[in-house]
């Protein structure tokens, strides 16, 4: 037996699992790109639906095989009567992440090929849930406003359906393009915390709904996907932009972590981050609204006095957080509109574990007490 203490990698970090050929993050040029194509480039010049192609198939579609794409994807966006009668029931003092959970849950349930993993399965099982989340996600947000859903409508692309479906009207081309730009940015980002816990499931040879579903449950903490949500929250606690300095001193002092800065992976700045930050003030520039002003004024002003006081950076949830805000989605509806988009990335990672599969079991370093007999018990 060796005397040598096993060496500890808390959170994994640092630790390389896998290979991947979906994405990857360059740190040193502070890059992320997409099966080799830059996101950046990506969000500027193609629609998430084209992206949601691009991390499935490996290249991006052309005209026809997108025409099908969409015609199969804008079919499938309908929630059948009993789905739609099993989320009304939920109580609306749960977290729509909770609403949306069940909801994959509940699909895997009613999926006669539950069981069958193969690729072309896998692959009809992301279209349906890449189609059928924003209706739960809007229908959900209406409910909690005590509205009736909206059902989708087929001639509308999907982040233009989505707003319809929302709010029974579609916002102007600038804000659908600015929310679509966020859901390129969300939909990868190589071994984060929820697509490694779908990796995790699939690892285990459980079908592609378990995995979805615990990655749900993966994102909708703080530390990760919740943390776009947590923003807004906090710029509504802080409130006034002459407070920041004053709040982060308090908060850093009582160790509170600030929601939308820090980053496992990059530390000198998230590369997505440029990209959403001139999208939300695109924003708030075309809002010309005192209010806007104030929390615009008030997200630069905490950005600025983070930098300065503990050079962290923000990552993408900060921006985005506010962009959502700006285009009038309810807070808890956030971090579902991130499963929106994350979920090409999921299924992506899922469909790329089972072809290249290993049981994903690591090691621990026991600590606990010595091996000791078991007293005699008290009855
Ligand atoms: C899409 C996404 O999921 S992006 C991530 C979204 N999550 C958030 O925004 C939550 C706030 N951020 C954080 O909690 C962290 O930065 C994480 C969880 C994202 C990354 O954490 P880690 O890689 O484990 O970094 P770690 O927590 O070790 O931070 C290193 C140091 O920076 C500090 N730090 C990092 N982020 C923050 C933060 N947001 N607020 C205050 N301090 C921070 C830590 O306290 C630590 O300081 P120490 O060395 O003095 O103890
Ligand atoms: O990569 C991570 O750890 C978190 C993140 O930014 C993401 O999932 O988009």
């Amino acid at each position: 037996m060796s005397n040598t203490a096993p060496e500890i990698h808390r959170g994994l970090a640092g630790v390389v699992v896998d290979t991947t050929e979906i994405s990857t993050v360059i740190q040193e040029t502070n890059s992320l790109t997409y099966r080799g194509y830059p996101v950046q480039d990506l969000a500027a010049r193609r629609s998430f639906e084209e992206v949601a192609y691009l991390l499935w198939y490996g290249e991006l579609p052309d005209a026809r095989r997108l025409a099908d794409f969409q015609a199969r994807e804008r079919a499938l966006r309908p929630l059948d009567r009993t789905t739609s009668e099993l989320l009304v029931r939920l109580p609306e003092t749960c977290h729509p992440m909770d609403v949306l959970r069940t909801a994959v849950s509940f699909f895997g349930a009613e999926d006669p090929t539950e069981d069958d993993g193969s690729l072309g399965a896998n692959r009809a099982k992301s279209l349906t849930l890449l189609a059928k989340l924003p209706t739960v996600v809007a229908a959900d947000q209406r409910r909690r406003r005590g509205l009736d859903p909206i059902p989708p409508d087929p001639e509308l692309g999907y982040a233009q359906n989505f707003f319809h479906m929302c709010f029974g009207a579609v916002p102007a081309p600038e804000v659908v393009r600015c929310f679509e730009i966020s859901l390129v940015l969300y939909a990868e980002h190589s071994f984060n915390a929820s697509t490694f816990t779908a990796r995790v499931v699939t690892s285990t040879l459980s079908d592609l709904y378990s995995a979805v579903t615990a990655a749900i449950g993966a994102l909708k903490g703080p530390l990760h996907g919740g943390a776009n949500e947590a923003v807004m929250h906090m710029l509504n606690e802080i409130g006034d932009p002459q407070r920041a300095e004053e709040w982060l001193t308090e908060a850093l002092a009582s160790k509170r972590k600030i929601m939308g800065f820090g980053h496992r992976v990059y530390k000198y700045g998230d590369s997505r981050v440029p990209i959403m930050q001139e999208a939300l003030e695109r924003l708030v520039a075309r809002a010309a609204d005192p209010e806007v002003t104030r929390l615009a004024t008030l997200h630069a002003a905490l950005r600025h006095a983070m930098l300065t006081r503990k050079g962290i950076h923000p990552n993408l949830d900060y921006p985005a957080g506010l962009a959502y805000h700006l285009m009038g989605f309810d807070i808890p509806a956030f971090t579902p509109i991130f499963v929106m988009s994350r979920i090409t990335g999921w299924t992506a990672h899922i469909t790329e574990q089972l072809a290249h599969n290993a049981l994903i079991r690591p090691l621990a370093s026991y600590a606990g007490p010595d091996q000791r007999a078991v007293p005699a018990g008290a009855g």
